[in-house]
């Protein structure tokens, strides 16, 4: 049981969030259900569906993944899903503690009716927000930074539902994309800076907005196209509507999505995850080639880019490192003691591919050096005789706080150490990280433009695009009293 709910206090790195809508087809929850399914791999801890008729909202949360909440097994919770619209959401928490209060989507009934909302992102000023709201009377259900929204739409004095969400996103800071439900309208938003992603597509005479195409593959449904940093999508028995009500920002997208969260057969911002990762491992090679015998991914995330260094340096490809997909992903581990076994569950070495090689292993990133650390041990152990590291990301040196959850600063390896200290506490004979230029590169840019960087990198730069008001300034406060037991 725990107490926690201040924004400060995790010391995980998380995925993120995934959202998905769809308007205009009789068994909306269960085209939900499979587009939530496809992107389970943003968020593992809790799963919700609302969907409408136009007169009732159903909905059903709960923690832990889609499959438990909306599988086989729980035949009868779909059936009572019913509707011709639905949102849905699966959770990684950026603020607010892990606890069925804070599944989303998020759901009130208004002034003009039942409104749903799901988020994927973060807000930054959600805490200052929050308690000018509590001062003026408002009671919060939840401890996440989201909630501010629904209680800002409930004030607005505004007629339509779609000036009443432009008024409140007005009064919030942060990154997000949104998708909102009323009984006869489906909503899609995104920061003006466009840190998260949020596509649309279609099947039949249906609309669909969702974080990542796979979430359209999976039910067959056509890609239309990626909403716009600032866009708001406006989709009814009309049709789709776009508008652009706040003050245009410089695109920032989170390149981080290239290099890890995203499914690499998803197209995001017009770019192939897979290809930009092949391509980043190609830059990587030729930044920083090495004399090896064989190039080994650390599975998962780290396959793509060692293909593409493979590809770049010529050297054999091999499958030196077995993952067992039964085990979650590190970063959800919930303490440092877990997540030191979760490695060793996760991965094992394929003695023949690197016994007597020189071995180049490549991985996407170092978070807290985890992974790697173990994952050399592995290697080594099985007879590798030389090992070298490779990232396909430059080191991670700062916090996120637009929708990924990742550990405060002094956990990060990289804030902490040069990269010949990580070499060292890593235990590999050299280690090497893309720049940030190469990293523009394989994303088709000549260079990073410091005057306008054309992504959002801040974990790599600590050039953050939004204010942080909520993080700056030492502000700490627990946010409810009431602890629910897990
Ligand atoms: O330095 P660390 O704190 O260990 O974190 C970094 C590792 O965590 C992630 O992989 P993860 O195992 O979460 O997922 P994956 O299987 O999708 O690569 C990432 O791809 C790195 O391998
Ligand atoms: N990772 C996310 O996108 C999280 C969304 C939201 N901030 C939450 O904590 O639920
Ligand atoms: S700080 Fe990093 S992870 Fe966060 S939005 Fe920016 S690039 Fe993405
Ligand atoms: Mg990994």
């Amino acid at each position: 049981m725990t107490l926690t709910t201040s924004p400060y206090d995790d010391d995980h790195l998380h995925e993120e969030c995934a959202i998905y809508g769809i308007f205009g087809t009789s068994d909306a929850a269960a085209h939900t259900a499979l587009g939530l399914h496809a992107l389970q791999h943003r968020g593992q801890e809790a799963a919700g569906i609302v969907a409408t008729d136009g007169t009732t909202f159903n909905v059903h949360r709960g923690l832990g993944h889609v499959g438990e909440n909306f599988g086989e097994d729980n035949q009868e919770v779909m059936d009572q899903l019913v509707g011709h619209s639905a949102i849905g959401h699966t959770r990684y928490s950026t603020t607010g503690e892990t606890a069925l209060r804070n599944v989303q989507p998020l759901f009130a009934d208004l002034e003009f009716g039942g409104f749903a909302l799901c988020h994927n992102g973060n807000l930054t000023n959600a805490l200052q927000v929050r308690e000018g709201l509590v001062r003026q009377g408002s009671i919060f259900q939840s401890t996440m930074d989201t909630e501010v929204i629904i209680h800002l739409i409930a004030r607005s004095r505004r007629a339509s539902v779609v000036d009443r969400l432009v008024e409140a996103m007005n009064q919030v800071e942060g990154g997000y994309s949104l998708i909102c439900m009323s009984k006869d309208t489906l909503i899609g938003l995104r920061d003006p800076f466009g840190v998260r992603p949020l596509v649309l597509g279609k099947i039949g005479d249906a609309y669909i907005l969702c974080s990542e195409t796979c979430g359209l593959d999976i039910i067959g449904a056509d890609f239309v196209r990626d909403i716009n940093p600032g866009e708001l999508v406006v989709i009814d028995a009309k049709g789709v509507r776009s508008f652009f009500p706040f003050r245009p920002r410089p695109s920032r997208f989170c390149i981080f999505e290239y290099i890890y969260f995203a499914r690499p057969d998803s197209m995001v911002e017009g770019h192939s995850v897979y290809a930009a990762r092949k391509g980043i491992g190609a830059e990587l090679a030729n930044e920083s080639g090495v004399d090896a015998d064989v190039v080994v991914p650390v599975p998962d995330s780290g396959v793509p880019a060692a293909i593409g260094y493979a590809e770049a340096s010529g050297l054999p490809f091999e499958l030196g490192i077995i993952r067992n997909h039964y085990v979650g992903r590190t970063f959800i581990q919930p303490t440092d003691k877990v997540r030191h076994l979760g490695v060793k569950l996760k991965h094992n070495a394929n003695r023949g591919q690197l016994e007597g090689k020189r071995v180049i292993l490549v991985d996407d990133s170092i978070v807290r050096g985890t992974t790697s650390t173990k994952i050399v041990e592995m290697v080594r152990q099985a007879g590798a005789t030389e090992v070298h590291m490779r990232i396909a990301s430059p080191p991670t040196t700062h916090s996120c706080f637009y929708g990924v959850d990742t550990p405060e600063r002094s956990k990060l390896l990289a804030a902490q150490m040069s990269v010949e200290e990580m070499a060292e506490k890593i235990g590999v004979d050299s280690l090497a990280f893309i720049s940030i230029d190469g990293l523009y590169r394989a994303m088709g840019e000549a260079a990073r433009n410091n005057d306008v960087p054309q992504f959002c990198d801040a974990c790599f730069t600590g050039d953050y695009p939004i204010s942080l008001t909520d993080y700056t300034g030492g502000r700490t406060r627990q946010l409810s009293l009431l602890a629910e037991a897990s």
